[in-house]
């Protein structure tokens, strides 16, 4: 397989289309989508080389145990201006999460929504019934449209470009969040921007210019205040890169030193269903310079995990590779040991990452999903005592979370049972903790990391989770 660093192939940013692919749309009309491919390929890119390179650079501190990585968001996130206009709330729950952690570890937190593109989604059947009737299965909004109508759920290629924009509006709305906390910082030396006109599909995206980027400083990471506590900076993007006609658009080669980077996003991620060893996803992710993510379930043998390590981070550079464990809270202590152990051995630095959401996911009697805080709690426990066990630092958090009082996971500051979900049930796909859960599971994280009272003495709290 074409590896970044091999020396006797070359990558190209459409090779992945020799190879088989799972998850991907069946789009109706492939000159439409030849149409949007290119039109994509000749639009401004979203991210820079230079962010993107900064983010790789804290998430190596994140490898080393210098940092922590917080990564959180929509499992779905929407495309209309709903989508923007959530950009603040998230800004402020994952900041709000990422101060939280940090007090207790008196570390930077790195600080990455999944956000700004997490508009495609896998899905385990490729149709769903509702009301008795059966539908193709919505795969996010960057694919078809979430209503139970056939004729929406039908994959449309201008959806890609809808995405683009929607992405760009997110990637805006950062930057002017981002100049109105250098403003609070300085006052007197920082007027903020003027709101941005969004629509103009080939405008490019906002840059972070050089004066704004020195007095922001460690953007994307908690900072020290003067007052000694910590201040949440920004916000990353990252999404899992799953539809690839879209991705692959979205490649741009770096001139300085003709690396190939995915400017769609910071951090992309390759999925659980998508990671395969001889499939496209892995063979996309490997030849793009960027920091990237793996997904890893419970299926994961010790030797995929270290052909996955070889094969996306050759050079063994710290912060290219992000593992994200989502084994389930009874699979975890069983699973994990053994893929951290052969990753150790192998002598592969990556940033071991849990998400404890994707693998303890239920059905409720009417067929919505749930996940019990609980469970994800116990997960989480788990990881740490892994990681702990094998002497390796838990590099991070992923989760997926929605700021307000959603009722979609269960306990803990959420609807104690399926009866009390009333209409707080909002979310696109997945079920997202709410703002009490959310900061509940940051403190529960903090004080493992801290290895405070709570954390990770024998026995310590199951009592704090008393299950719904
Ligand atoms: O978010 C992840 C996946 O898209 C999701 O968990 C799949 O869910 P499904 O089993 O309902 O298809
Ligand atoms: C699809 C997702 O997860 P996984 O690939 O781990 O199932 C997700 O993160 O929404
Ligand atoms: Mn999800």
């Amino acid at each position: 397989m074409p590896g970044r660093h091999s020396e006797s192939l070359v990558w190209r940013r459409d090779d992945w289309r020799r190879l088989p692919i799972s998850q991907q749309p069946s789009w109706p009309d492939p000159a439409a989508l030849d149409a949007v491919r290119n039109r994509l390929a000749t639009l401004p890119p979203l991210t820079s080389v230079a962010d993107v390179r900064r983010l790789e650079v804290s998430l190596a501190k994140a490898a080393a145990g210098r940092a922590f990585l917080l990564q959180a968001g929509d499992c779905a996130e929407p495309m209309d201006a709903s989508g923007t206009a959530a950009v603040r709330g998230k800004n402020r729950l994952i900041g709000a999460m990422a101060e939280a952690i940090s007090e207790h570890t008196g570390l930077p937190t790195v600080t990455v929504g999944r956000i700004g593109g997490q508009f495609a989604k896998p899905r385990s059947r490729p149709t769903e019934t509702v009301d008795g009737r059966e539908l193709p299965a919505f795969r996010g909004e960057m694919v078809n449209d979430p209503r139970p109508d056939a004729r929406l759920r039908t994959p449309d290629p201008h959806r890609l470009l809808g995405a683009y924009r929607a992405a760009k509006a997110v990637l805006n709305e950062l930057y002017i969040i981002a100049h109105e906390t250098a403003a609070r910082r300085l006052p007197d030396a920082w007027p903020t921007p003027a709101p941005t006109a969004p629509d103009d599909e080939a405008a490019p995206v906002r840059s972070w210019d050089g004066s704004l980027r020195s007095l922001l400083g460690g953007y994307g990471e908690t900072r020290r205040d003067p007052d000694g506590g910590w201040a949440h900076t920004g916000l990353w993007t990252s999404h899992e890169a799953l539809v690839l006609d879209y991705e692959e658009a979205l490649v741009r080669r770096d001139p300085q030193t003709g690396e190939w980077f995915l400017l769609s996003t910071h951090l992309p991620w390759i999925g659980e269903r998508t990671r395969r060893l001889d499939e496209a996803h892995v063979a996309f992710h490997a030849g793009i310079a960027n920091p990237v993510g793996c997904k890893i379930g419970p299926t994961t043998t010790p030797e995929e995990v270290v052909r996955l390590c070889e094969v996306l981070n050759p050079s063994r550079k710290p912060g290219r590779l992000t593992l994200i464990s989502r084994m389930g809270a009874d699979a975890v202590r069983d699973r994990l040991p053994g893929l951290v152990r052969a990753v150790r051995a192998a002598g592969h630095p990556v940033v071991w990452v849990c998400d404890p959401m994707h693998g303890n996911t239920e059905l409720l009697p009417d067929g919505r999903k749930t996940r019990r805080v609980a469970r994800i709690a116990a997960e989480i426990r788990g990881f740490f005592e892994v990681l702990r066990d094998a002497g390796e630092w838990p590099g991070g958090l992923h989760l997926e979370v929605a700021d307000g009082d959603s009722a979609e996971c269960l306990g803990e500051g959420g609807p104690a049972s399926a009866e009390e979900i009333g209409d707080g049930y909002r979310t696109l796909c997945d079920p997202r903790l709410n703002e009490k859960q959310s900061i509940t599971i940051a403190d529960l994280v903090g004080r493992l990391l801290a290895g405070e009272e709570g954390g990770f003495g024998p026995a310590a709290d199951e009592a704090v989770w008393t299950r719904p």
